[in-house]
């Protein structure tokens, strides 16, 4: 698989790092990366054995099939209609893009008229297998996700204590905090959707983790999981297991067998 990578920053340099140099996916590389500007750039790419494009145009005609975004929720709406115009599947990482509902239709229009795919992958949450087959038949009546950070990620305000900054529906929260609340966004997708998923957003100057509890109510039982993800030391914001899920959603996309 050829692929090709909008953006260059935490998620995207360890995409490079793992696909390009580490081989982590027989036969699947990065070959083109997409940046506003090149400088500081070039080492990188050169020892990756990959060619740098800052015309979006250009880096859309270079021989690719799928696209990575791992820029943000605006680069989304900006890129991901013309790539799928241009015939190439594309894997989302700044989900929060699809809460706004007339692009996710447009989305949807561009894919089956294109016949072309669009990968969500899980980002730095679980869960999402349990609430996709607890909607299937049965009655999904609940699904709320508590965040907590720590301070620094959140807010510039000094925080002394746990401080509650959002508690409301998941397409307000993403709106507020589109840098730290993508999850909100795949888990309402799976789930019962943005309206009714509840969040609330912890700033905690006391916990170094991005910990991410979902609990959800239904036909089928409850669910509880709690997720204490490591940050990813370039971007503390973003957890480690948001940039291994891009690699699990890649190895599922070609994989023999489908699990979940
Ligand atoms: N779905 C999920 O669970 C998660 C999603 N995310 C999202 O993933 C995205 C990437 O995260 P990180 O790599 O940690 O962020 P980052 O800030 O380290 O890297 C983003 C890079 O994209 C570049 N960029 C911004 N706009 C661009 C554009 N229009 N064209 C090309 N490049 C552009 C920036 O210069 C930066 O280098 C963010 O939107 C983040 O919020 C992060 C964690 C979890
Ligand atoms: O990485 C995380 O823990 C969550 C995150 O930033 C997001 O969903 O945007």
């Amino acid at each position: 698989m050829k692929i090709g990578l909008i953006g260059c920053g935490n998620i995207g340099q360890f995409l490079l790092e793992s696909l390009n140099m580490d081989s982590f996916l027989d036969g699947s590389r990065i070959d083109a990366v997409f940046v506003r500007d090149k400088k500081g750039y070039e080492d990188l790419a050169n020892r990756c054995r990959t060619r740098l494009y800052d015309d979006f145009q250009a880096f859309l005609q270079s021989d690719t099939d799928l696209i990575i975004e791992a820029a943000t929720v605006q680069s989304v709406k900006q890129y991901a209609p013309d790539i799928l115009r241009h015939g190439k599947d594309i894997l989302i990482i700044s989900v929060g893009a699809l809460a706004d509902r007339s692009f996710f239709e447009e989305l949807k229009a561009l894919s089956e008229l294109n016949g072309r795919k669009i990968y969500l992958p899980s980002g730095a949450i679980g869960g999402l297998d349990v609430l996709k087959a607890a909607q299937s038949t049965g009655q999904l009546e609940s699904v709320t996700l508590t965040t907590r950070k720590p301070a620094s990620s959140l807010t510039d305000e000094p925080v002394e204590s746990e401080q509650v900054l959002f508690d409301g529906p998941a397409f307000e929260a993403i709106s507020q905090f589109p840098k730290n609340i993508n999850v909100s966004i795949i888990l309402s997708l799976a789930g019962i959707g943005a309206e009714k998923t509840r969040v609330k957003i912890v700033a905690d100057p006391h916990v170094n983790k991005n910990i991410h509890a979902i609990e959800a109510k239904g036909d089928f039982g409850k669910l509880t999981l709690n997720v204490e993800n490591n940050p990813m030391p370039k971007n503390p914001k973003t957890s480690y297991l948001a940039a291994l899920s891009v690699l699990s959603a890649l190895k599922n996309s070609h994989d023999w067998l489908e699990i979940g």
